[in-house]
């Protein structure tokens, strides 16, 4: 990672994303008052008093404003290509085109002002991480480049209900849009989760089985479409046993951390279902198509470390360092050039995203079938009766 200061600005950003972000600037100011002289001196100052790094491409843009405030457009040489930071900074500074002085110094404090309220609105809470509210069964919080989403039904083995299922879809279109690096899935107390909450099937709306199985199906096709399209690493940190969809769907995670207390279960043909998460993919692609049809078909329970051996896991953890661990080696991951952990991301995931995108939809046809038929019906019962345990 290329070290910056103030006024030098790293190559992380392309010169596209600078236009586009100072287009944005552009109209900001066509509203705003302008900002004086005194004003600009201000922001300068105050940027010196930052305590946090706002992140190099915040100090590229910053840089390529003070410029076109102070010396008008760029008329420099464009530095070599293999000069980054100074190309990089030429870049930025050029993609501000003829953009008056008055307007980048009017876009200068107002950015220098967002980041001066956004930091002391967190000051207050030292070492707090920013927990996000509004999730009654999911804790969200973002810290050190991570954003983490941990399900947070204890009680229930994090069985995951109709409403967890859409605030793990907002979570994680929030995760994907914010400013960490990295986003992490995990769960509170024993469990990492025991899958579907089979109390779902119970909600049964005035349509009948023939609507909630529609309903079902649109629902967790938008569900497991978030995971195939999600744009930054996704790790797993399975901190304890895992069934059903929380198993199947780490086959579209990038890096999954194990326990050595997990294991995982996909019990579908003892639920009279079929595989979902894409895994009807995935799980052959992973561990071969006859160990994948044990686990799919038969309902093989692995240890964490069978699910290592046969690539579904990354690594596995003792237990009693899991945690630390885990959030050590992530937070040195997390530090990582952020836009290139994305961009190899993507390219491992697109040669393939329109296959699992149809696999997605090939899975949810055949479990809207499953879910009207007997067999789903009495083993949901059984269960829900406590006849049953997988
Ligand atoms: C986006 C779609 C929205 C709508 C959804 C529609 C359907 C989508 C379907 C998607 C396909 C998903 C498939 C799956 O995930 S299949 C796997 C389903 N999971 C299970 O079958 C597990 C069932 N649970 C168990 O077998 C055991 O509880 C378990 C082995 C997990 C733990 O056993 P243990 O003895 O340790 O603990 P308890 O059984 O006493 O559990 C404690 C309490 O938690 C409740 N519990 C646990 N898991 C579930 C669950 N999956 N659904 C509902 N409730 C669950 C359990 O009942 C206990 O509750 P009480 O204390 O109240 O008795």
């Amino acid at each position: 990672m290329v070290s910056v200061t103030w006024t030098v600005a790293s190559f992380s950003l392309s010169p596209l994303q600078v236009s586009s972000f100072l287009v944005q600037q552009m109209h900001m100011s066509q509203t705003a008052m302008r900002a004086s002289h005194k004003d600009f001196e201000t922001a300068v100052n105050q940027m010196k008093l930052l305590k946090k790094d706002p992140g190099n491409e915040m100090k590229l843009k910053l840089y390529a404003l003070y410029k076109q405030a102070t010396e008008g457009p760029c008329n420099m040489p464009k530095p070599g290509v293999l000069d980054l930071i100074s190309k990089a900074k030429w870049d930025s500074w050029n993609a501000l085109g003829s953009l008056p002085k008055e307007t980048a110094r009017q876009n200068y404090v107002e950015l220098v002002s967002s980041l001066s309220s956004s930091e002391s609105s967190s000051q207050g809470k030292p070492g707090a991480d920013s927990k996000q509210p509004g999730y009654e069964t999911l804790v969200v919080t973002s810290e050190d480049g991570i954003t983490k989403i941990m399900l947070n039904r204890p009680t229930k083995k994090n069985a995951i209900t109709t409403q967890m299922y859409q605030d793990i879809v907002l979570a994680l279109e929030a995760a994907g849009k914010d400013d960490s690096t990295i986003t992490v899935l995990t769960g509170n107390g024993d469990y990492y989760c025991s899958g579907n909450d089979l109390n779902n099937f119970t909600d049964i709306p005035p349509g009948g089985i023939e609507e909630q199985a529609k309903n079902n199906a649109i629902l967790l096709r938008n569900f497991v479409g978030c995971f195939i399209d999600f744009p930054k690493p996704l790790v797993a940190a399975v901190n304890g046993p895992a069934v059903g969809i929380s198993v199947t769907l780490l086959g579209l995670f990038d890096i999954v951390y194990a326990s050595d207390r997990a294991t995982f279960h996909t019990p579908f043909t003892h639920l009279g279902q079929s595989p979902e998460g894409c895994s009807s993919y995935t799980f052959p692609k992973i561990m071969g198509p006859a160990k994948a049809a044990e686990m799919l078909i038969f309902g093989k329970k692995l240890t964490a470390r069978e699910a290592c051996a046969q690539g579904l896991v990354t690594e596995v953890f003792p237990d009693s360092t899991f945690q630390k661990e885990v959030w050590t080696r992530l937070k040195a991951y997390s530090k990582l050039p952020p836009n290139a952990m994305r961009t190899s991301k993507q390219l491992i995931r697109n040669v393939e995203r329109e296959k699992l995108h149809a696999t997605n939809s090939e899975e949810i046809s055949a479990l809207q079938g499953r879910w009207r038929s007997e067999e789903c019906t009495n083993a949901v019962m059984n269960f829900l009766s406590r006849k049953v345990k997988l």
